[in-house]
């Protein structure tokens, strides 16, 4: 399939990609989606005499590159929860350094990494507010954020949580990296907390990482559209999961989920 598309010229595939979306777009589910993807090459011919896509509004864009982006992961059988391992050296460092809770020190977060060129912010309409896309190719590892901001006791929608009753609020375009429960990035959590890419992302794939792993009871709740095979539906933090979506987690979760982890193991 990817030969396949990589024959076709680079305007048809474009056309051939709104096209998938404008299935995707009343697809209620992976499978739909599934289908819209593998039908890809076809529609991409039925579409050849379309307008170019930068007629079309940004997000389409956005969506079409997620979707290619998911469907080349599917196509390597990445099913086990394909992000992990991405970059694990610095997961063993994290088993030695955070087996006690440890609040991360505001001064040593604080770089001016986080606005690098790679990345943009821009609208995503479907949920009516922002997100971010890739600029150009990510390779698998690479560096993208490093969380910074101010640290406050309450959660929201925006803090990511450092501590059981500490919650910092990001810096940059990090705090417009949405959820998905299939993401392409994950945090790794020593010395510092840093996003790192965790497969290559296309040029205008939409960043995301998995909530779950970082925050044990949201204070907002929202209703998941990543679209995944592995979808929750409902995010609103490490404590709702089932037991499976729990040890599918395993291995990237933050040292405050693991710490809350055992906490609610040994009182049960
Ligand atoms: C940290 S903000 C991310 C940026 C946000 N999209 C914005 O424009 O402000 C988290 C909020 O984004 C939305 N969001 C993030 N991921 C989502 C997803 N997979 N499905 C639906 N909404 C999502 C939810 O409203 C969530 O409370």
């Amino acid at each position: 399939m990817a030969a396949t598309l990589a024959k076709v010229p680079a305007c048809v595939l474009k056309s051939g990609i709104l096209a998938s979306l404008r299935f995707n777009s009343v697809a209620k589910c992976s499978s739909q989606r599934a289908y819209s993807m593998a039908t890809l090459p076809f529609l991409c011919s039925v579409f050849r005499e379309k307008s170019s896509i930068r007629q079309r509004p940004l997000d389409l864009l956005v969506r079409a590159r997620t979707a290619l982006g998911n469907w080349k992961m599917d196509m390597r059988q990445q099913s086990n929860y394909a992000y992990r391992g991405a970059v694990s050296t610095k997961n063993a460092l994290d088993e030695q350094k955070h087996d006690s809770e440890e609040e991360t020190s505001q001064e040593t977060l604080r770089h001016d990494i986080n606005d690098n060129d790679m990345v943009s912010v821009v609208p995503r309409a479907d949920i009516k507010g922002k997100c971010v896309i890739a600029n150009t190719n990510i390779k698998a590892g690479t560096h993208l954020f490093t969380l910074y901001g101010d640290k406050q006791r309450q959660p929201t929608l925006y803090t990511i949580q450092v501590a059981s009753h500490a919650h910092i609020h990001p810096e940059g375009k990090l705090i417009f990296v949405n959820h998905s429960c299939s993401p392409n990035t994950q945090f790794q959590f020593s010395p510092s907390w840093d996003l790192y890419a965790a497969r290559d992302i296309l040029p205008g794939e939409e960043l995301t990482f998995d909530y779950t792993t970082t925050e044990w009871q949201m204070a907002q709740p929202f209703q998941c559209s990543c679209c995944s095979t592995k979808c929750i539906h409902k995010v609103q933090g490490f404590y709702f999961l089932n037991a499976d979506q729990k040890a599918e987690r395993d291995g990237v979760l933050s040292p405050v989920i693991k710490k809350q982890l055992k906490e609610q193991t040994a009182s049960e």
